[in-house]
């Protein structure tokens, strides 16, 4: 059994545990590739263990003696409780039961921010703007089962992921039909966050909305019925909800790179904008993005980067943390 850089023990077993999907991959010996990624669903295991013995009973490894995880909840001691999903384990019982020597547990979109530096320009898609700043802050967010919010700063030669839960910031209106949209996200919530809009359920809630405010009686959907029917336009209260989940999500990227002052990019993960293709580069996004009336400038220059669903990049950032533990 070798040593990574910085000790941790290989091989290592890689996740990146979302509310919907959990990933994971395998890493041999220092310097490998992340070999046999696998998605399976969070819904087809009883507890994270099982999911993870799964994963190794389908591509016949053993013996992993490190572990790093990106999770879609905050870690802030030994107890984790996923935000969008049942699964709740201890660190240190997790660690014994898989037989680990070393486990790392971070944030998914902390660990996806990791990877960040290291991706391609084929894994990216550019929206608008600039060129990126070298050595300049990085904003990523990224809406899937739920809204995942990160950053990069540099310092003194190194990156430093942040680890917040900025998908639970307060979503705020621009024009009076988004005003009548979020009140009616906070009557059935309480609290109108991003997040309700801008994921999966925040989707179908946005459709409920805009049917409400219609005085239309919603159908039964799934977050893919209703960007299906809006992308082929066979449903207008479909349009309308994928017109606004698209200009919110400018309003909210426009205000963290903002706060973080990103003219390093700002990257767009999770898997929900990616599946929208030209629709999103032709909506208002980009433009509620720069609509900071005397910072208009400042935010048009930096570049919008879509990071393709295909990539697992997430794991190449827990497998980074795990080196840098
Ligand atoms: N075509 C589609 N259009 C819109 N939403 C979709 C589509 N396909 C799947 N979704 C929704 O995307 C969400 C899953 O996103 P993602 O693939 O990023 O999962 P995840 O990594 O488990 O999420 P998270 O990290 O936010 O917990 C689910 O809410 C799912 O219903």
């Amino acid at each position: 059994m070798t040593n990574g850089i910085h000790g941790s023990p290989y091989p290592h077993l890689v996740a990146d545990i979302g509310g919907t999907n959990a990933r994971f991959g395998w890493i041999e010996h220092a310097g490998a590739e992340i070999a046999d990624v696998m998605a399976l669903p969070t819904s087809g295991h009883p507890t994270l263990a099982d999911a993870a013995r799964d994963y190794l009973a389908r591509t016949g490894h053993h013996g992993a003696a490190s572990m790093a995880m990106g999770i879609a909840n905050p870690v802030t001691g030994d107890e984790v409780r996923m935000t969008n999903h049942h699964w709740a384990f201890s660190i240190s019982a997790l660690q014994a039961e898989l037989g680990l020597q070393r486990l790392v547990v971070i944030n998914d979109f902390t660990a996806l921010a990791l990877s960040l530096p290291s991706l391609q320009a084929g894994q990216l898609r550019q929206v608008g703007g600039g060129s990126a700043r070298a050595n300049a802050p990085i904003a990523l967010l990224g809406p899937g089962t739920g809204l995942g919010v990160s950053g990069l700063l540099p310092s003194a030669g190194r990156w430093v992921p942040l680890s917040g839960e900025g998908g639970h910031v307060t979503l705020s209106a621009v024009n009076a039909r988004e005003a009548a949209l979020i009140d009616q996200l906070r009557r059935r919530y309480g609290h109108a966050s991003a997040e309700r809009a801008l994921s999966g359920a925040g989707l179908v809630a946005l459709y409920d909305a805009v049917c409400a405010l219609n005085g239309r009686a919603p159908d039964p959907m799934r977050p893919a019925d209703v960007s299906d029917r809006g992308l082929n336009g066979s449903d207008p209260a479909c349009v309308e909800a994928l017109e606004h989940f698209c200009a919110l999500l400018g309003s909210v990227a426009g205000n963290l790179a903002l706060t973080l002052g990103a003219h390093g990019g700002v990257y767009i993960g999770g898997g929900i904008v990616p599946r929208l293709g030209a629709f999103f580069d032709q909506s208002l996004f980009r433009k509620r993005f720069e609509a900071k009336g005397r910072f208009q400038d400042y935010l048009a220059a930096m570049p919008v980067l879509v990071i393709n669903a295909e990539v697992s990049p997430a794991l190449m950032g827990a497998a980074r943390a795990l080196e840098q533990a």
